[in-house]
């Protein structure tokens, strides 16, 4: 397994390039591409208008129709996450379509079998995750203009006039700020080896300072995204086939595998900076299911970046060297980038409360006997990753506070 190596000439820690980690955008994929061969025009052109295929009852029959393409020509990386977006798109419109129950078990052969082949090829999963959809789902309207939401938009759109973009947009946004206390890391790394306690003290400062940073911009998603769109229309194309009792068995990839297979929605634990920050304070979850399910999100991530994951759990314990130490001002920036964790895991839990837990409740009112609650199917208070989002996240919120350093 690749580590976070030491530079042999300046004897110092770097970001080795294998973990694919970009010093501005950490692990959002640098200026994605936009377009492919016109091979696959094809792909593009239903992935590129699946809101009104779907609105004109054409999808089904136009993924039918299109030819089963190789992958053979699409050989550089960046083409190869664009061809894996516009794939996962394309097989979330198939399976639900309308957000009914009328769905789809068998992704037809002329799609599953490219797709597959692609997600084997990029290590990732032949279902849209997070990596998809907010981190290689971007571009900026004016190429030489700021990285912010006004200058941004997303690539492929579903049903939901525009939710999406706000939810992916403000998601990379969050990454983005983040990225800063990535950059920060290998100078904490230095500094502990040098045991320059100053400058751990600095470097966990700015970690801290960067991790607030991605708090506020996180408080945007309330101006770009509609609670009740986001949770009766986006939060179905982003549902995966595990634990569903629409395809209780999973999908079934035509020409791929002979049975179904069961795969998790996306979520906000596929992202990596979501659970960077614990890899490397030495947070770790004692809930079973919550542990397990971070654990799972990490198979649907770019394997250079649950590599880098991996790298921090096993590197130096910033956590031991604080403990060591038994200073002080250095016990109290620790706690306070685990602080700025519990406010993260904290906000986190209001926006699951306002775009999940609320319009769950206001559906069930609003059908004719809202006190049966029988018919209640099981995803009304599931995140898009198919968990009870609110559960695990107050598991890791609770746990998170057990880290403080007293
Ligand atoms: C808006 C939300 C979302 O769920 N996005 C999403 C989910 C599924 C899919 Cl498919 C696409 C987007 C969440 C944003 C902010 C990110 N975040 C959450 N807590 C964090 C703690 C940190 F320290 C940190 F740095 C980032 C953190 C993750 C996503």
């Amino acid at each position: 397994m690749a580590q976070a190596k030491l530079c042999p000439t300046e004897g110092s820690w770097k970001i080795d390039e294998v973990f694919q980690i970009d010093k501005e955008l950490a692990f959002a994929l640098p200026s994605p591409q936009e377009n492919l061969p016109d091979k696959y025009a094809g792909w593009m052109c239903i992935a590129k208008n699946l809101p009104e295929l779907i609105e004109r009852d054409e999808l089904r029959a136009r993924v039918k129709e299109v030819p089963e393409l190789s992958i053979d020509d699409l050989t550089e990386h960046k083409s190869q996450r664009l061809a894996h977006l516009a794939l996962g798109y394309i097989t979330m419109g198939y399976v639900w379509n309308k957000g009914d129950e009328d769905v789809r078990k068998i992704l037809p052969r002329n799609i599953a079998v490219p797709y597959c082949k692609l997600s084997a090829k990029l290590g990732l999963r032949p279902i849209l995750a997070y990596a998809d959809c907010v981190l290689a789902n971007w571009k900026k309207k004016d190429p030489n203009g700021p990285m912010i939401y006004e200058n941004l938009d997303i690539l492929f759109f579903f049903p939901g006039d525009g939710c999406d973009r706000g939810f992916f947009l403000v998601s990379l946004l969050v990454e983005l700020a983040a990225a800063s206390a990535i950059k920060k890391i290998p100078d904490l790394f230095n500094a502990m080896i040098k045991q320059d306690l100053v400058k751990c003290k600095d470097a966990l400062r700015v970690i801290k300072s960067c991790q607030l940073d991605a708090l506020e911009v996180f408080k945007q998603i309330h101006k770009h995204v509609d609670p009740t769109i986001f949770y009766n229309v986006l939060r179905t194309y982003l549902s995966g086939w595990k634990g569903s009792s629409l395809l209780p068995e999973g999908l079934l990839y035509e020409g791929v595998w002979d049975t179904p297979k069961q795969f998790s929605g996306g979520s906000a634990g596929q992202s990596s900076v979501f659970q960077c920050f614990d890899a490397l304070l030495g947070i770790r979850h004692s809930d079973g299911s919550a542990a397990g399910f971070l654990q799972e999100m990490r198979t649907y991530m770019p394997p250079a970046h649950k590599a880098f994951l991996e790298s921090l759990e096993k590197g130096p314990s910033i956590r031991k060297f604080v403990l060591s130490k038994g200073d002080r001002c250095l016990k109290d920036a620790y706690n306070e980038c685990v602080g700025a964790m519990v406010s993260l895991r904290d906000y986190h839990l209001g926006i699951v409360d306002t775009y999940i837990t609320k319009p769950a409740r206001e559906k069930q009112k609003g059908k004719q006997d809202p006190e049966d609650s029988s018919n209640q199917s099981e995803t009304e208070n599931k995140g898009t990753g198919g968990t009870n989002i609110m559960t695990f996240l107050q598991a890791i919120r609770d746990s998170t506070k057990t880290f403080l350093l007293v």
